[in-house]
């Protein structure tokens, strides 16, 4: 390691760190909610509406370009000491072709792979997320193989928010990596794929860490969450009192969901489910009540397709919860883009400018990450 980098692990200097592919900022409001003494010394993201969010909220707009485009001299010049990197999704989410290495939105992350055995600053640490399903793609082997042989130590997890309080499904997988000689505090995780946050918490019982260990937990771990009404931003009914005062009589009357109207609702009656889409997709869709312990993941497509998107609040507690009671009395509504925020673990100071669609909201915050999961792995990443 280089001497400035000793100093700067002694002095507590800010980590120098990159954000690529920073979206609306959820590496970067991780890193602040992990207390690691860092600072993002730039961000790299193509889209134009993602980059207004970022700006408005961090008063600083992402180099907005390819990263493809980026040279090896382009990064060193930064001198960074991290890089924080959440390529694209699609190449290995079960609902797309999973054609990996394959599918042109895995180029950039490919390209910045080879760039790292040519730099004269490499960064010290690496953190990549990606969904469930890029663990068994070929960009993983790749990406393991350039890292292990440029002298890194890899651990690798796959974490959900459940596990973190959050009463939210969303297991995502993390790659964690360290130039030698930095190493982590739990070194015999090293070249593993953990499924537990123990580690991230100094226990060390690897006979939990196991994937049916954490799906059999999972149950366990549930009741420990907080309920979905401490996410809400719009009042909900409880015990079947009305608490907020829409008033619904036009409900049954609407027959789209948003694609005409792209405005931002003011009411909670405007996220109401229309009747018609209660009618024909009811049975695929997952509903919860406030007191309920577990939400679905949202996606980007949230709002624009019910099914396989995200969960929707019955306002309406039924006296037995779920399709046997029916689901047009239950007044389904959507969650609003704050309260998918909210299951995002976003700080409350975080909004989008005015201009940013409804639709776009969605899909921005589909494509964000888990502030939740992600704070406490750049910790335990950054402990030296
Ligand atoms: C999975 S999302 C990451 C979102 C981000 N972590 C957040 O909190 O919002 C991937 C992001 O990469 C951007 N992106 C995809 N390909 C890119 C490329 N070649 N160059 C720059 N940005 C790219 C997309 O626009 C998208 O915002």
């Amino acid at each position: 390691m280089a001497e400035e980098d000793l100093h700067r692990i002694d002095e507590k200097k800010p980590w120098r760190v990159l954000e690529f592919y920073s979206g609306i900022g959820g590496m970067k409001y991780s890193l602040m909610a992990s207390g690691v003494v860092a600072e993002v010394i730039e961000a790299f993201e193509i889209n134009d509406s993602a980059n207004d969010v970022y700006q408005h909220n961090f008063k600083h707009r992402p180099y907005q370009g390819n990263i493809q485009s980026l040279t090896g001299a382009d990064l060193d010049k930064y001198n960074a000491d991290a890089w924080l990197l959440s390529p694209p999704c699609q190449p290995y989410t079960r609902q797309g072709l999973q054609k990996h290495s394959g599918d042109a939105r895995a180029f950039s992350f490919l390209w910045i792979l080879e760039l790292i055995p040519h730099l004269s600053k490499p960064p010290q640490m690496l953190f990549v997320e990606n969904v469930v399903g890029f663990e068994t793609s070929d960009t993983r082997v790749e990406m393991i193989d350039t890292l292990t042989k440029s002298d890194y130590v890899t651990q690798e997890f796959i974490l959900s928010p459940l596990q973190f309080g959050v009463p939210y499904s969303r297991p995502r997988y993390f790659c964690l990596a360290k130039k030698k000689p930095l190493s982590f505090q739990s070194q015999h995780n090293n070249n593993k794929l953990l499924w537990s946050p123990g580690p991230l918490y100094g226990r060390d019982d690897q006979s939990e860490f196991g994937k049916s260990q954490a799906e059999e937990g999972l149950d366990n771990l549930v009741q420990f969450c907080e309920p979905v009404e401490k996410f809400l931003e719009l009042e909900a009914q409880v015990d079947g009192k009305l608490i907020s005062s829409f008033d619904d009589s036009e409900n049954g009357s609407k027959d789209c969901y948003g694609q005409e109207d792209d405005s931002v609702p003011e009411t909670v009656q405007q996220y109401l489910v229309p009747i018609s889409l209660i009618e024909r997709w009811g049975n695929v869709m997952d509903i919860v009540y406030p007191d309920s312990k577990r939400c679905c993941c949202f996606t980007k497509s949230y709002y624009r397709y019910v099914k396989g998107t995200g969960s929707l609040l019955a306002t309406v507690q039924p006296k037995i919860k779920g399709k046997e009671s029916c689901l047009k009395e239950q007044r389904l509504r959507y969650f609003t883009p704050r309260e998918v925020a909210n299951f995002h673990s976003f700080p409350e100071d975080f909004e989008f400018p005015k201009h940013i669609s409804l639709r776009q909201r969605y899909a921005m915050l589909g494509n964000s990450l888990s502030v939740a999961v992600v704070a406490p792995l750049l910790r335990y990443l950054f402990d030296s």
